[in-house]
């Protein structure tokens, strides 16, 4: 018998207004997994990621975590759920005004009442976990180039040893050596963590690096999923056009012209 899936989506479906994003995504995470949902611009990736986290309301459907239905949670009962989470934004969102330790020890102290110094003890073995060291530690976000920053976000999703991770365009913006670094680190921190990930990018670079499954959104739903070893070979033309990057195919890019 199959286990239950860390996550499960089923018919899921968000409109705005007239505009339908989700039309119905059927998705398993299963426990320890790390899946890549690949997509366009637009294709409702992060419409997904939030109606998972909660931050945008659901039309229909489904989500349950450990097999408990999440969407109409609210309040205590959502915050408990929250908790089994971690999340790296895209672009970092540091606070500025914090020191980076306090920025990595942020969700410790405000979420889970760890006192201060446990909390800093923590953040700088977080900290040294992604390759930074004390004296970086006392320095504000601002200070700091974009690779590290990125470091930092790691550090905080890893902080409160999360069982779920959620990564959001985890290599926006970085050259592509960084790009590789910071791969490699998430893989090793989830790893470290025993942690199920979920990460969305367009970057194909990254997908291949992190993902054990993939899934491409278009139109709505879920077209193709399955392990990466075989997204070269997955017969799929919406799947074949993405990861080449081809403007010719069935996905065609609205391209409006002055
Ligand atoms: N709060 C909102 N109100 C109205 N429309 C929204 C809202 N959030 C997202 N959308 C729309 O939903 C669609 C999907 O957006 P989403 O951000 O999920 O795309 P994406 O796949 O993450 O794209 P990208 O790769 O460019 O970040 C877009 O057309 C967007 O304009």
């Amino acid at each position: 018998m199959s286990q239950t899936p860390k996550i499960r989506v089923r018919g899921l479906k968000k409109s705005f207004g007239p505009k339908t994003v989700l039309n119905g995504v059927d998705l398993d995470i299963e426990s320890g997994e790390s899946l890549v949902v690949i997509g366009g611009s637009g294709s409702g990736k992060s419409v997904l990621l939030k109606c998972i986290l909660g931050i945008i309301q659901a039309d229909a459907g489904s989500i349950q975590i450990d097999g408990e239905e999440t969407l109409g949670l609210r309040g205590r009962e959502r915050e408990r759920v929250m908790r089994k989470f971690g999340m790296l934004f895209q672009g970092g969102a540091l606070f500025d005004s914090l020191k980076v330790w306090e920025n990595v020890a942020f969700g410790l102290i405000q979420g889970r009442g760890t006192a201060k110094d446990e909390a800093r003890r923590i953040a700088l073995e977080k900290l040294a976990q992604v390759g930074l060291g004390e004296a970086v530690s006392t320095l504000s976000p601002a200070e700091l180039s974009g690779g590290m920053q990125k470091r930092v976000a790691l550090a905080r999703a890893i902080a409160t040893e999360p069982e779920i991770i959620f990564f959001d365009e985890p290599t926006t913006g970085l050259d592509p050596i960084m790009a590789d670094v910071i791969n490699d680190l998430i893989v090793a921190c989830v790893k470290e963590l025993g942690a199920t990930a979920l990460t969305i990018t367009h970057d194909m670079a990254s997908a291949r690096k992190i993902a054990n499954k993939v899934a491409m959104i278009y139109e709505g739903r879920i077209i193709w999923h399955g392990p990466v070893e075989r997204i070269d070979a997955s017969g799929n033309d919406h799947v074949d056009q993405f990861i080449h990057g081809r403007a010719d195919g069935p996905i065609q890019m609205q391209v409006t012209r002055p």
